[in-house]
């Protein structure tokens, strides 16, 4: 055998698998057919649950260069009235603010230099996949590079990294569910010669005449994104000379340089398996969406978080049947995201401008009676290795005797109980307890209510706290993902938690 894992495509989902399973010392390979990083923008955000994922990679700070914090999101009118503004949570719910507007470039290049960095992996870049083969324990690729000559790579998985169009997901030969939500979009990137005054650093124009999307991509660079008309002649208007006028009412030539011109049709799409056999698919590759919530790329960066330390667990032996949680736990998730981003789009690039005129008038009349818009939460996992919670533990900054840090960056990201105060782990049995050492678990005591039996850990952020108090748990059990297994509302009931928990991963 080769391999552990091969991972076909290197964009940053297969970045992210490879570098989480580099990091648990697994043998990886990911082939990729462009010679090198692609190295132009294309996702234009991500969220504080990517950036700990990043954070869980040691990268975090590292992408902070190409970043901007996003502050909030707003739709304005074809008159400039102010629609709908929302200020994000800073920090969000994993510890960092909750979205942060990057340049893609500069993002594949930190995660670049972490998977080149990890001598478990190897990178092949400049060749194609063009045969895969499966075998009872094995999956065998061919692999063609540029002068044309063939390479056969046996690993004990694969996964399909490589996009919508990607081999693998043909290989796989699903099904797709299509939304049937399709638009075309003149996506123009230029990167700023200097500030701009008066150029919004993020606006949603809901003008039925032209909906527009400005989005700033990082420190140096914008985008302005165009909605086209069915009959548009594509081939005019990636012209330089017909995308300067478009931007005239911001910026000229003296201030910015178009560095990329796309003509891009927005997809919404689902692969009914997302796995067979050795074979699974993540990121674009299982799901498409378009990009009005910027949850395209984070969403194929979670499905690497999901399936890492899977794939690791079963390549410890941990029965492959594992591995179907991950799409029973991810679909719905992405399925909710995607039915999100197309009502949100529906609403936003309103043509008919009598239905325009009518959302214009009640989101402005909810603004002046100061009805808040809700906040959008994105769902707990359900089914799959979820025993009565699956959502994501919240990240705060706590206090050991050594040190003040984030959570993760104490606690660390392996199977974890927390725990108010030692109490709380009164229950287990000495069988329990070596059962959860075995499975690499750790423990994580905090002192909240009492100082008695309190464990070595403050709460320093106060988030601990409110989650204990609003959860009514004394005690949960945490995934490698920040996903959260269960709750004990009472110390008696972990011991049931924990005995579910190993008896699903067939431990007992
Ligand atoms: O490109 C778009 O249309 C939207 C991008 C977007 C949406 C929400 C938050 C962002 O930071 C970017």
């Amino acid at each position: 055998m080769d391999y552990d894992v091969a991972i076909v495509g290197y964009g940053p989902t297969g970045m992210a698998l490879a570098a989480l399973l580099g990091q648990r010392g697994r043998k990886v390979i990911v082939l990729e057919r462009y010679a090198g990083l692609y190295n132009l923008p294309r996702a234009a955000a991500f969220d504080d649950e990517t950036m700990r994922t990043f954070q869980s990679l040691g990268i975090a700070e590292a992408m902070l260069p190409g970043t901007n914090i996003q502050k909030g999101y707003v739709w304005v009118n074809g008159q400039d009235e102010v629609l709908l503004d929302i200020e994000y949570d800073n920090p969000g719910r994993c510890g960092w603010p909750a979205q942060y507007m990057m340049y893609q470039p500069h993002l594949e290049d930190v995660m670049d230099r972490k998977v080149r960095g990890l001598s478990s992996v190897t990178l092949r870049q400049g060749v194609k996949v063009v045969g895969i083969t499966q075998a009872d324990d094995s999956v065998t690729l061919t692999a063609r590079a540029d002068d044309g000559s063939e390479s056969e790579i046996t690993a004990r998985w694969l996964v399909g990294c490589d996009g919508g169009n990607g081999y693998v997901r043909e290989h796989l030969d699903g099904a797709l569910d299509d939304y049937g939500f399709f638009e075309n979009w003149l996506v123009c990137d230029f990167e700023m010669r200097h500030a701009v005054p008066g150029l919004p650093s993020f606006r949603q124009v809901c003008n039925p005449a032209q909906p527009i999307s400005i989005v700033n991509i990082g420190p140096k660079h914008h985008r302005f994104s165009f909605r086209l008309e069915a009959g548009a002649d594509r081939d005019a208007l990636v012209k330089p000379e017909n995308v300067w006028p478009r931007v005239a009412a911001f910026f000229g030539q003296n201030d910015a340089d178009l560095i990329r011109v796309a003509n891009y049709t927005f997809r919404s799409c689902v692969v009914d398996h997302w796995r067979k056999g050795r074979v699974l698919l993540a990121g674009d590759a299982a799901h498409q969406m378009p990009p009005f919530l910027a949850q395209g790329m984070v969403s194929g960066i979670r499905d690497a978080r999901n399936l890492a330390w899977k794939l690791d667990m079963v390549l410890s032996g941990t029965d492959a049947a594992l591995l179907d949680t991950y799409q029973t736990e991810r679909e719905p998730h992405v399925r909710f995201i995607i039915e999100k981003a197309v009502e949100l789009g529906k609403v936003q690039t309103m043509r008919d401008p009598e239905a325009a005129k009518a959302r214009d008038a009640r989101m402005i009349a909810a603004r002046k009676a100061n009805q808040k818009p809700d906040k959008l939460r994105y769902p707990a996992l359900r089914g799959g290795l979820i025993a009565n919670d699956g959502s994501l533990f919240p990240q705060g900054v706590v206090s050991s005797p050594s040190r003040t840090a984030l959570f993760d960056d104490i606690a660390g990201t392996g199977w974890l109980i927390v725990a108010k105060g030692e109490d709380a782990l009164a229950a287990l049995s000495e069988a329990d307890r070596a059962d959860w050492a075995a499975l690499g678990g750790s423990e994580a005591v905090f002192g909240l209510s009492s100082m008695v039996g309190a464990g070595d850990l403050w709460d320093t952020g106060g988030v601990y706290t409110r989650w204990f108090d609003e959860t009514g748990a004394v005690a949960a059990i945490i995934r490698p993902d920040s996903h959260i297994y269960g709750t004990a509302p009472q110390a008696g009931d972990l011991p049931a938690l924990l005995n579910t928990l190993l008896a699903a991963l067939g431990r007992r």
